[in-house]
């Protein structure tokens, strides 16, 4: 019941939903990130992820935005371990431009559309596609931490484990795959990957699964023990601050950064997937565009009652 209630709503969004009452907004936004993007091009993954991780978490409602009260033993979900390493950048994105949205259509703009739109801006800046976003999300009244850890997945997730948390989402397993393309731009801290360079499942091994090459220019960075928290390595080797299919390219040829990217390639139900994606830029943009549309729908509230449009994306109306 759950989940066609979702669906239902999903059909609400619309492209000219502001065309009344904010017609500038996408312009306004698309200010905002383009500077962003010349002056600190991480926030393009960021934001995108920071997109991901709302959308799992309570839906597409910018309940990740949310701080939490000084003193209280709540915390919000941006506090939550599984959201340590979302970088400011993401979370600067979306105040910067939401000012400057209040500022031109006071009490209109969701925070929950703004990073939506801004998501996909930073997927066109950084060379991937151009889409239109539907909108309409309201922002929620509920942000917990302890919400997080059975939503979001982890770099050592299992392809089944991906599939029913994605699924439970309402996305398909070509979904998975291709939202996983993301992993196209972006860094990620040794401890995500470092299993995999010297230990790897408990056999005092490296995983067979990773390029030679690969493994030994990882283990210089992250070194087994006592290595800087601070390291970050690229997810695409090839071209980390482009957004292009050569991801699925990595996968075939064992350059894979989690064990969760390489799994997609080593599981006999998405390696047909993958190929497919490797092969063809523009089925890549196409389908990644489309699944980009479909998390963006995930959980949207609409109206008043168990929504609210913010002032300030970190806290909510009346709290
Ligand atoms: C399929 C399961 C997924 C897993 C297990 C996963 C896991 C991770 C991990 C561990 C990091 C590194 C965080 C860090 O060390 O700082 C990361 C980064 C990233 N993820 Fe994912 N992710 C998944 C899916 C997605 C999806 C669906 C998207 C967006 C559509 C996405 C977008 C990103 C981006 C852009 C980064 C780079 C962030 C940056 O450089 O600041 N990921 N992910
Ligand atoms: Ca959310
Ligand atoms: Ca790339």
């Amino acid at each position: 019941a759950k989940l066609s209630n979702t669906t239902s709503k999903t059909r609400q969004l619309s492209v000219d939903y502001y065309s009344k009452s904010c017609p500038q907004l996408e312009q306004l936004i698309g200010s905002v990130t383009s500077q962003q993007f010349k002056e600190e091009p991480v926030s393009g993954p960021a934001t995108i992820r920071l997109f991901f991780h709302d959308c799992f978490v309570e839906g597409c409602d910018a309940s990740i935005l949310i701080s939490s009260k000084p003193g209280s033993k709540m915390l919000a979900e941006k506090d939550a371990e599984d959201n340590k390493d979302l970088r400011v950048e993401g979370f600067e994105t979306i105040s910067k431009a939401k000012v400057l949205v209040e500022s031109k259509c006071p009490g209109v703009v969701s925070c929950a559309d703004i990073l939506a739109i801004a998501a996909r801006d930073y997927v066109h800046l950084a060379g991937g596609p151009y889409y239109q976003v539907k909108k309409g999300r309201w922002d929620g009244r509920i942000s917990m931490a302890s919400s997080v850890p059975s939503n979001i997945p982890r770099a050592n997730s299992t392809v089944d484990e991906l599939f029913k948390l994605f699924n439970s989402k309402g996305l398909a397993l070509e979904d998975l795959v291709v939202l996983s393309g993301a992993h196209t731009i972006g860094f990620a801290h040794c401890d995500n990957f470092i299993s995999r360079l010297y230990d790897y499942n408990g056999t005092k091994q490296p995983d067979p699964a990773i390029d030679p090459r690969l493994l030994k220019a990882l283990r210089m960075s992250c070194p087994h023990f006592g290595g800087n928290k601070d390291i970050v390595a690229p997810f695409d080797v090839t071209t980390p601050f482009l957004f292009d299919h050569a991801y699925y390219e990595n996968l075939i040829g064992k350059l894979g950064l989690l064990a969760s990217d390489q799994a997609l390639f080593l599981d006999p139900r998405t390696k047909p997937i993958v190929q497919t994606l490797a092969k063809d830029k523009q089925t890549f943009f196409q389908a990644f565009a489309a699944a980009m549309d479909k998390m963006g729908s995930i959980g949207v509230k609409r109206g008043g009652t168990h929504g609210e449009k913010r002032k300030e994306c970190s806290s909510m109306l009346f709290s």
